[in-house]
């Protein structure tokens, strides 16, 4: 399976330029010729949060439709990043998978919310799992702060998810702990991590960029630089079952003791 992530640099607010953007960034990218492309966290709005009231998208109608229009069109698997979400009980940053024949396969919304950049005052925690299928391979997505919690990644991986879809708006001072907690991820978890950041920068961060694919050996196969760019990589699924027979730690857990 072919991958690219679409590192996207994200226009703080402005929701049309960030459609019109992500389209044209979406099209140039099937130059690599991707199974599944990839976009970044909150990539229609940024983190305006002080104005999701009128930014959220209304139960993320629109770019459900439009992730649809783009899916169909070039027969391609799209994780949508995650978008700002309008429900009936406050807004959720939420992330969309769509199959490359259009459809809504699953949604998952951060469970895990970033005091530190005040989500916690303008978005509601989801409470429900990541995993997904594409193909019958079983994936699972989270976002951003949610690497910082290896016991909610087990979770899925215990479940059977062999690759790991993280969509991010990391900021560039903590690169060595995004790419450092990522590579452990994958490591300790033995499975493919997809990793998504944005570039460039809004009024109060400068974002990392660094897209990473890492194999479940812990080896990265793709990174990006800090520029806005597409970065791809090739994930053989073969090479899970292979990592988790030759060091068997889910079998050798000792779930008697935690
Ligand atoms: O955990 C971090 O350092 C960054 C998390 C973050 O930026 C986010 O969840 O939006």
């Amino acid at each position: 399976m072919r991958v690219s992530c679409i590192q996207m640099d994200i226009s703080f607010g402005n929701v049309e330029e960030n459609f019109q953007k992500a389209e044209r960034l979406i099209e140039s990218a099937m130059a690599e010729k991707p199974d599944l492309v990839i976009l970044p966290e909150l990539w229609t709005t940024g983190y305006d949060l002080t104005r999701l009231d009128v930014l959220a998208d209304l139960e993320a109608k629109k770019s459900i439709e439009f992730l649809q229009k783009l899916a169909k069109k070039h027969h391609v698997h799209i994780v949508g990043g995650s978008v700002a979400s309008q429900e009936n009980n406050g807004v959720y940053n939420t992330m969309l998978v769509i199959s490359n024949e259009g459809e809504l396969v699953s949604t998952y919304s951060k469970a895990h919310l970033f005091k530190l950049m005040n989500e916690h005052e303008h978005l509601q925690s989801g409470s429900t799992n990541g995993m997904f299928a594409l193909d019958k391979n079983l994936f699972a997505g989270f976002i951003c702060y949610d690497i910082r919690f290896p016991e909610w990644i087990r979770a899925h991986t215990t479940e059977g998810a062999e690759t790991i879809v993280v969509v991010a708006e990391w900021p560039l001072p903590r690169l060595n702990h995004w790419r450092s907690l990522l590579i452990a991820r994958a490591i300790e978890n033995q499975c493919f991590v997809i990793a998504c950041n944005r570039s460039g920068s809004d009024p109060d961060n400068v974002f990392a960029g660094h897209s990473l694919i890492i194999n479940p050996w812990g080896e990265v196969i793709a990174e990006g630089d800090e520029l806005e760019s597409i970065v791809t990589g090739q994930i053989d699924l073969a090479e899970v079952k292979k990592v988790r027979n030759t060091i068997p730690i889910f079998s050798d857990r000792r779930t008697d003791l935690y």
